[in-house]
């Protein structure tokens, strides 16, 4: 894989692939793997690890992205590069609001940019949102599965430990935003930017109430409950390819 190698994917246009998952933790490639036919694992950068694999007949790339905006920037930049159009975040949460419960799934509709990278692109007034044909094709996957979700706004940000943290957990929970990540909003800045349709499906660890550490480490740990959010993200994000691949080749054969 020479041609046009990417320095930190290290994936060049051979990977022919119109889809990806991109979930932060590179560990959670492996579990997504669980889920695909044909799996070929591809590189491991820094932060970025990749595997390649079907679902349901579709060719998939999983990407890791790291923590933050920065490398989630970095990533989107150089997939566009291989020849990608369609990204989907499948990430971790905190929640803002009592009744967005761990292990629940958060499809963003829109995000708040408290991330520096995407202002490195653009002014904070340009709208951080989801593309809404892919949104469609996740709420109805969610529904499908039965599984919690609720549909908002999140807010993205750039760090966890503050002086300020509690005082601004509250102001945006008392805005109605419902959960927090690091990268969503430069996920769909940097996206929309670059001619990408981009969409983040969340799964809930932190609580409302607090408790960020414990939330975390839970996870880590392989909690059940937001483990079972993980899984049912994965499911509904590459159920959610497969019929939005559906619908735009429809007629073509
Ligand atoms: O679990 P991932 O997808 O990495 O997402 C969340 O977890 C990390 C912080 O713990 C940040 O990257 C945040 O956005
Ligand atoms: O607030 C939170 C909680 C979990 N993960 C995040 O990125 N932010």
């Amino acid at each position: 894989m020479t041609l046009d190698r990417q320095p930190h994917i290290q994936l060049s246009s051979e990977v022919d692939v119109d889809y990806a998952l991109l979930p932060g933790d590179p560990k959670r490639v492996d579990r997504v793997k669980n889920f695909l036919n044909d799996v070929q694992e591809i590189t491991y950068n820094r932060e970025y690890k990749s595997v390649i694999g079907y679902y349901k007949g579709i060719k998939v790339l999983i990407l890791s992205t790291g923590i933050g905006s920065p490398s989630m920037g970095i990533a989107i930049e150089e997939l566009k590069r291989v020849g990608v159009k369609c990204l989907i975040r499948i990430g971790s949460s905190g929640s803002l609001q009592p009744e967005v419960k761990l292990g629940d799934l958060i499809i963003a509709t829109g995000a708040v940019r408290n991330e520096g990278t995407s202002d490195s692109y653009i002014e904070k007034g340009y709208p951080a949102f989801a593309d809404i044909e892919l949104v469609h094709h996740i709420k109805h996957a969610a529904e499908r599965e039965k599984h919690p979700h609720h549909m908002g706004v999140i807010r993205s940000h750039d760090s966890f430990y503050t002086d300020k943290e509690e005082e601004i957990y509250e102001y945006w929970s008392k805005r109605g935003v419902i959960g927090s990540d690091m990268e969503t909003s430069s996920l769909f800045v940097i996206g929309r930017l670059r001619g990408m349709q981009t969409a983040s499906i969340l799964n809930v660890v932190v609580p409302c109430a607090g408790g960020l550490e414990a939330g975390i480490n839970q996870f880590v740990d392989g909690d059940s409950i937001t483990f079972e959010g993980e899984k049912k993200q994965i499911i509904v994000a590459l159920e959610a390819i497969v019929s939005f691949h559906k619908n735009k080749t429809k007629g073509e054969a």
